[in-house]
């Protein structure tokens, strides 16, 4: 039996950098939202856990070594923990650009540990695999259950939103196609804690919010600003932002129409560009 499980694109609806920490990493606070599409991750039974990847964007990690792929690392991890002994085909279409601001491996690592804790039948909701998914990246857990939620500390210390009100937004997503390493972004940060993300309704948080890791990211990907016009001249719009740490960017509008409406514009004007028009879910 073939199964199968969607690695949701992840967007930051805001991502207020607070503090440089001593390990490396950087205190923030963010509120995440899902698309209703993404990744696309199967699995059929194997004797051992392997990883073959297809899909538009596959290239961008031919390079890479297959073990160091989160999906085999997140499959790897389960393995050790629950003492599994059965394998896993796993297939995995590459939908998503790579290193775009959009989870990327975060969701498709989250997406192995839904797949494979059903394939494997381990008891879902067993605090090792959150705990697992904090190991994988600091935005795992939260891709994890894949609905809006803010995530302070490194982005994995999870408070719950009221996520309802974001479901079903129109959402247009916008890469022009340049890789960023979210390593060399959080480093361009210039130590600046510009306040902290309002608590409460998530829109309206989100609203008054910001990317702070935009500014960097424009000094490394100039093209961002365009890209930010870009989705911004339409009809209906009711928020356009920079999506973790970039160079994907958002817009979310009053209707589908507005939406369609954009992406017809920058297909014609930007062909070169990645879109996708989808909804939050
Ligand atoms: C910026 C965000 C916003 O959601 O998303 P992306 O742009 O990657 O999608 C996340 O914080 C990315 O989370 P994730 O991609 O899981 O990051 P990790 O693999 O844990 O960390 C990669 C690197 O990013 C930096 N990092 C990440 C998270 C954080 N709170 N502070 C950091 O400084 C560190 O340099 C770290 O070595
Ligand atoms: N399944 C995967 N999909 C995408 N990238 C992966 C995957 N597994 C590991 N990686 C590594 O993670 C890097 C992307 O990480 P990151 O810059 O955090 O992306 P994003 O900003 O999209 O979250 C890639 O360059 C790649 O080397």
């Amino acid at each position: 039996m073939r199964d199968r499980e969607t690695a949701f694109a992840k967007i930051n609806l805001a991502l207020h950098v607070r503090r440089r920490r001593a390990d490396g990493y950087h205190d923030l606070e963010t509120l995440f939202a899902f698309a209703e599409e993404g990744d696309v991750l199967h699995a059929t039974p194997a004797d051992a856990l392997s990883l073959t990847v297809g899909g538009p964007f596959a290239a961008a990690l031919a390079g890479d070594d297959p073990a160091d792929n989160l999906v085999l690392r997140a499959g790897e991890a389960l393995r050790m923990a629950f003492g599994v002994t059965a394998g896993a085909a796993l297939t995995l279409d590459k939908r998503l650009p790579v290193a775009s601001g959009i989870g990327g491996g975060s969701a498709d690592a989250a997406a192995a540990l839904r797949l494979l804790v059903r394939v494997w039948r381990l008891p879902a909701g067993d605090p090792r695999i959150t705990a697992i998914s904090a190991t994988l990246g600091a935005d795992v857990p939260a891709c994890l259950g894949s609905v809006a939620t803010r995530g302070d500390g490194r982005g994995d210390r999870l408070v719950g939103v009221d996520a309802a009100a974001l479901t079903g937004m129109p959402l247009l997503l916008v890469n022009p196609g340049v890789a960023l390493s979210t390593a060399a972004v959080f480093a361009g940060w210039d130590g600046q804690d510009r306040g902290a993300l309002a608590v409460g309704a998530p829109w309206a948080a989100a609203r008054s919010g910001r990317n702070d890791l935009e500014p960097p990211a424009r000094v490394l990907v100039p093209g961002i600003v365009a890209v930010l016009d870009e989705l911004g001249a339409g009809e209906g719009v009711r928020l356009v932002r920079m999506s973790g740490s970039g160079a994907t960017c958002f817009a979310l509008y009053e209707d589908a129409r507005g939406r369609d409406a954009a992406a017809a514009r920058i297909a014609v004007a930007r062909p070169e560009w990645w879109r996708l028009a989808t909804r939050l879910r």
